[in-house]
């Protein structure tokens, strides 16, 4: 298995810069999902590592050498795309076996591998099965079969499960982040679903424009979101411009505590739905009054409340199911500077490196 090394690498088209001087590290058996709306360079990013697309600038590295000039095909690079792109007219069997095939490995041992991944995949004994003849979670299946027969040194997923419903793509991911720590795979994935990225990565990677917006771990992207291109493209919306005087900020909803040590002046704030808290108290706190409410979370165990502090922009809090007030009620809310978060500004590129 690989480490991957992105320096400073830009691509263009035209005038558009697809990617603008992105730094990024994979190290070795580590899964980093990119993550980012259309159009902000996941795909090209992909494209440049496989060898698809050179870079205008910049250098790809793959254990620490230089990939310009080296051909997709020899770079042992495996690609799985978002359209599984299975061949129709050859079976299960066929399909996987066809890496392995091209390379020139004999044919028993290419049987061999292939017995061996549809295993792994949850797919034992389909060798002989029309592809066509799977349902789509069979066909990803066989498609990351096919993706990992020639044992790349690092495995990149566009949009691995993009193409399934919901709770499949839920129960796959599980899978799939199982498999390539049994397997010690290196994996670059890129998707625009948070949810998927944040349950398959050690690390994530939001990109904006072309630029890395923010890197971390899942836990603290998500507790921590960096800007407020970032707090938005993960459907946070209690977001204002505020201004920060010792250990309290002024906000369109009065008085926020904020964490200790945050610099005083103006700034632009983040309130996690979670910091939004009902209070027993009337009169101590916004009152607001709830316009609707929603399920949330992968096992609908949270109700997102819609409120409306009459002046002021909406806020949104999770509150446990059991405990969700019903439209029209009248609150009063709280707020927890454990999720306030103060929001830097959007897009500076350089902070991709791993650990910093
Ligand atoms: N072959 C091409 N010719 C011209 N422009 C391109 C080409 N490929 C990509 N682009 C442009 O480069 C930018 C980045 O595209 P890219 O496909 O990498 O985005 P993405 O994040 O993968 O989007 P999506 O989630 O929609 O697949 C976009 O503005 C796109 O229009």
């Amino acid at each position: 298995m690989a480490s991957l090394r992105l320096e400073a690498v830009t691509v263009r088209f035209g005038d558009r810069t697809a990617l603008d001087a992105v730094d990024l590290d994979v190290a070795e058996h580590e899964i980093v999902c990119v993550l980012g709306p259309s159009g902000s360079g996941k795909s090209t990013l992909l494209r440049a590592v496989a060898g698809l697309r050179e870079p205008d600038a910049g250098r790809v590295l793959l254990d620490g050498r230089d990939q310009r000039g080296v051909a997709p095909h020899r770079r042992g690079v495996g690609l799985m795309f978002q359209d599984h792109q299975l061949f129709p007219t050859r079976d299960v069997g066929g399909n996987v076996a066809f890496g392995p095939r091209m390379r020139g490995t004999p044919r028993e041992e290419a049987e061999k591998r292939v017995a061996e991944l549809l295993d792994l995949v949850g797919l034992p004994g389909a060798q002989r099965r029309p592809v066509t003849a799977l349902s789509g979670g069979e066909q990803q299946r066989v498609a990351l079969a096919r993706a990992l027969a020639p044992r790349p040194r690092l495995l990149m997923l566009d949009e691995p499960l993009g193409q399934l419903d919901r709770s499949l793509r839920e129960r796959l991911v599980v899978e799939l982040r199982q498999l390539f720590r049994s397997l010690g795979t290196t994996v670059l994935a890129v998707t625009h679903d948070q949810g998927e990225a944040f349950a398959l990565a050690d690390r994530v990677v939001v990109m904006d424009r072309g630029r890395i917006a923010q890197t971390g771990s899942p836990v603290e992207v998500w507790l921590r979101p960096a800007s407020e291109f970032v707090a938005r493209f993960l459907g946070f919306t209690n977001i204002a411009p505020a201004t920060v005087r010792e250990d309290t900020a002024d906000t369109p909803w009065g008085e926020v505590p904020v964490p200790p040590g945050t610099p005083s002046g103006p700034c632009t704030l983040l309130i996690r739905p979670a910091g939004v808290r009902l209070t027993a108290t009337p009169g101590r706190g916004l009152p607001c009054t709830v316009t609707a409410r929603t399920l949330r979370g992968g096992g609908f165990s949270e109700i997102s409340l819609l409120l409306d502090p009459g002046d002021g922009p909406a806020l949104e809090a999770s509150c446990p199911l059991h405990t969700a007030p019903e439209p029209g009620t009248a609150v009063t809310v709280a707020f927890d500077a454990g999720d306030v978060v103060v929001l830097g500004q959007d897009t500076g590129n350089g902070t991709a490196r791993r650990g910093t």
